[in-house]
């Protein structure tokens, strides 16, 4: 196991799920993820809300108990990785005490660590340095993040698992912070943070691990699942539309599902403005055409009727 803060092999694996499972009662949160993170990754696990995100970082940092499968980290147990500073967190609500001031909370931490970075080091990367006299409990929420990001990276980290870091931030805000996570990952750290947004997860994340009901639904680059997303819903009316022409549209460039309700078709394309076109030229007739950006709900929805990986 290589010690804190020195970076090991590239490829190796940092993450390793194995047929993870987590169930409340009948809920299955997680249910059989299949998932190897690679050092130096930096991993968008990408989802709705309920999608199982959480459990998973909770499941990976060993906080909760798989009702099936493993998690290992480093190859080991998650305690152990921890134990040795090998991985920092910040979790969705995970508590800094309100009565002390920001760098103390980094100090308290930075002292049970063997390796850590300075406490002043952990302040600048974090972008704390001008809030580091402040009471935790008169910081806002933009502010908050930003110290409990300084907490998680004082050990200095290989692997950082983070829940949603930016949920309180407004876009300034965001951006700051995915600065200083730049910084981190540009030394070739792991990182993987949960979040809502395909933008973010598009722009910060090398891969993308889309979650749907407690599965992994899509699993690529951002360009690969971008284009899944990305598609477009066209609606229109073409009277008197049957069985031979369904045919005929779905065979057209780009489509990737066709419905039918009486005259009105409903249609999935990757390349709405070739489609579109292509079936103008083919149903003169077509009227009422509607375009619009499928939601990331029709993409979920779509990915998973599909059953993509
Ligand atoms: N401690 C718990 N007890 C019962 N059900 C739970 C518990 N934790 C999570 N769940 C349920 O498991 C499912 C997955 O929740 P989880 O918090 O992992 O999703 P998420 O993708 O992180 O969602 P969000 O984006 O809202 O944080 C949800 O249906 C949730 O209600």
């Amino acid at each position: 196991m290589p010690q804190p803060g020195t970076l090991g092999t590239v490829n190796e694996p940092v993450i390793e799920l194995a047929g993870l499972r987590k169930s409340f009662g009948r809920i299955t949160a997680v249910d059989g993820l299949d998932l190897t993170i690679r050092r130096g990754e930096v991993v968008a696990l990408l989802g709705p809300n309920g999608a199982g995100k959480s459990t998973t970082i909770d499941l990976t940092l060993g906080l909760s108990t798989p009702t099936a499968g493993t998690a290992q980290l480093f190859g080991d147990t998650p305690r152990a990785a921890i134990v040795s500073g090998q991985v920092g967190a910040m979790l969705q609500g995970g508590a800094l005490l309100p009565t002390t001031t920001v760098r103390e909370s980094v100090a308290l931490i930075a002292a049970v660590h063997r390796s850590p970075l300075t406490v002043d080091e952990a302040l600048r990367r974090a972008r704390c340095t001008e809030i580091a006299d402040q009471k935790v409990a008169k910081l806002s929420g933009g502010q908050t993040q930003r110290a409990r990001f300084a907490v998680a990276i004082v050990s200095n980290p290989e692997l950082l698992l983070l829940d949603e870091p930016t949920a309180a931030m407004d876009v300034e805000a965001r951006r700051t912070f995915w600065e200083s996570m730049r910084e981190y990952t540009d030394e070739g750290r792991t990182v993987v943070f949960a979040t809502h947004y395909l933008d973010e997860a598009d722009t910060f994340a090398d891969r993308i691990v889309m979650l749907r009901a407690g599965r992994i639904v899509a699993d690529g680059t951002p360009t690969q699942v971008k284009a899944i997303v990305s598609g477009r819903r066209i609606r229109a009316t073409l009277p008197g539309v049957d069985e031979t022409d369904a045919a005929g549209i779905r065979s057209l460039p780009g489509v990737t599902s066709l419905e039918l309700r009486g005259d009105r078709l409903e249609l999935d394309a990757e390349h709405s403005d070739d489609t579109l076109r292509a079936l103008l030229g083919r149903f003169p007739a077509l009227r009422d055409i509607e375009v619009t950006a499928r939601s990331m709900d029709d993409a979920f929805l779509a990915l998973t009727e599909g059953g993509a990986r």
